[in-house]
């Protein structure tokens, strides 16, 4: 089947977007304008100086105001183990039951750090650009953490599959 750019609905375009796998991340903040945290697949590296990442993110998520207002976040990238905690930070379970199902330390910003993450970039969120529904937050990364074992998580055809070494 094949669509032109005009005709494409939003339906086709996850369909499509469905066949176009992603690493997994659990994106937290905490501030003065308290703790949030949501589960992503929209992350991209943007520049290595200053080292930079995009995130992007609903406004209309509930978590949408926290992030802006803090304006620092942690994108927690997630290993095979963590597929229960990505199902309950992409739903719409409260904010303190998120968090109590995990254990979480700090970095630089304050940002909460999954403890088990695979990697841990503690950002500050430097600029942010509306396009469509979503925000696009550029995120100058001020902190590293990497953990133990180098395993992924990939959402693809709307599914968790585990990535690692061929055996
Ligand atoms: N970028 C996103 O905002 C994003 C990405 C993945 C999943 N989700 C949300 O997670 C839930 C389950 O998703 P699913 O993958 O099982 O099925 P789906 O049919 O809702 O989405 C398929 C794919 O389309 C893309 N997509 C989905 N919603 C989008 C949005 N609002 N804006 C831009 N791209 C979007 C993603 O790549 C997703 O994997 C949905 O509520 C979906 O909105 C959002
Ligand atoms: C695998 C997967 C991947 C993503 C999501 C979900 C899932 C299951 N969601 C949706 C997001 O996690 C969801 O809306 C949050 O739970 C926010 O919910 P609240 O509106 O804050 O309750 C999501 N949302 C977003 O704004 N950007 C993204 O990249 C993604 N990616």
């Amino acid at each position: 089947m094949q669509a032109t750019a005009a005709a494409v609905t939003r339906a086709e375009f996850r369909d499509a977007m469905a066949r176009l796998g992603a690493a997994v991340h659990i994106v937290t903040t905490d501030g003065p304008a308290g703790r949030a945290g949501f589960t992503a697949s929209a992350v991209c590296s943007v520049s290595d100086e200053p080292p930079t990442l995009l995130v992007c993110l609903n406004r209309s998520a509930s978590v949408y105001p926290t992030f802006q207002a803090n304006g620092v976040l942690c994108v927690n990238v997630l290993a095979p183990d963590h597929q229960a905690l990505s199902t309950l930070f992409g739903g719409k379970t409260p904010m303190d039951e998120r968090f109590a199902a995990a254990q979480w330390h700090r970095l630089e910003t304050g940002a909460p750090r999954l403890h088990d993450a695979v990697v841990s970039f503690d950002c500050r969120v430097q600029r942010h650009s509306a396009m469509g529904t979503h925000d696009v937050l550029f995120c100058e990364v001020v902190a590293l953490s990497m953990g133990e074992a180098a395993q992924g998580l990939i959402y693809f055809d709307r599914r968790y599959h585990a990535l690692g070494p061929a055996l």
